[in-house]
């Protein structure tokens, strides 16, 4: 089986051009087929705004009415897909952009309203790995925006960590999957507030000590979910590192590695 990376990259790079052009130079450069999720929640909080619309989050997750989503549809799927794909051309990378909704990748349901209307939120309920596998053997390398699509025909706002996990468990029915979180951190921290205290292997029963002392807070939960689901679901290797430390992840293990 033909090895893949694929890569998320978080909102926090996306939103600094100088660090997302460093990231995109070493993701070109990565050897092999590859595919990119991004996020961009940063970037559409701070377009929101300019347009009067207020932001809720309630466990990392963005309550999304109809003109959020309109203001996200427009921020992931144009604005921060296009100008990946843009800069991607320009470093020799043939790049797709797609949302789930294009050539129908990745199909999701409503987020059911149970304590909390999520409002146009979508929990993912099928990958075409197929599809996606066919752009790859195009020599593309799709870059995949947030937004996913109903079987009624609704966009929906989906969390780009749980984007990432669900395309790179589909995608090991055709290739060896290593799947690769990259944010402004240099992996899971024992500290949060000391970039020096990277934990280098993370397991279960760990990573429930240190949420339990407070450790491991915000984003970073939904993240690690994400994360060690994939590698429950037959991902071979699931990696959390810096966005500049990239290449080395990949090749040396920095960074915090999740163990079973
Ligand atoms: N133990 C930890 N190690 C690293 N980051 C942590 C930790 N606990 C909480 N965090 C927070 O989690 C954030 C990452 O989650 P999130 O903002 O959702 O990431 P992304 O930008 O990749 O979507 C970090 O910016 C950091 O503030
Ligand atoms: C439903 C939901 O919360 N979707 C996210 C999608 C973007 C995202 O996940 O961006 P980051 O990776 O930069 O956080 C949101 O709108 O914030």
């Amino acid at each position: 089986m033909d090895s893949l990376i694929v890569i998320k990259i978080g909102g926090n790079v996306i939103d600094d051009p100088t660090a997302l052009k460093r990231f995109l130079t070493v993701f070109a450069g990565l050897a092999g087929p590859k595919l990119l999720v991004h996020g961009g929640g940063k970037v559409a909080t701070q377009v929101a705004d300019k347009l009067g619309i207020e932001t809720t989050m309630v466990e990392g997750r963005r309550i999304t009415d109809q003109p959020m989503l309109d203001v996200v549809t427009m921020v992931y799927g144009g604005l921060v897909n296009k100008q990946i794909v843009a800069k991607l051309q320009a470093l020799d990378i043939n790049a797709i952009g797609l949302t789930g909704a294009d050539a129908g990748t990745v199909l999701a349901k409503k987020r059911p309203v149970k304590d909390i209307d999520y409002g146009m939120v979508g929990d993912i309920e099928e990958v075409d790995s197929g599809q996606i596998q066919f752009f790859l053997r195009q020599s593309l390398t799709p870059v995949f925006a947030p937004i996913t699509y109903s079987a009624a025909g609704d966009l929906l706002n989906t969390n780009a960590d749980t984007m990432a996990s669900a395309i790179a468990v589909d995608m090991v029915r055709h290739n060896t999957v290593t799947l690769i979180y990259c944010f402004e951190k240099k992996g899971v921290l024992k500290d949060p507030t000391d970039d020096n205290s990277v934990i280098n292997e993370l397991t279960p029963a760990l990573y429930a000590d240190y949420k339990a002392a407070g450790a491991i807070n915000k984003g970073m939960i939904p993240k690690l979910d994400n994360a060690f689901k994939a590698l429950e679901n037959g991902v071979s290797k699931v990696i959390i590192c810096h966005a500049d430390e990239l290449a080395n992840a990949v090749n040396q293990g920095v960074g915090t590695t999740l163990k079973s």
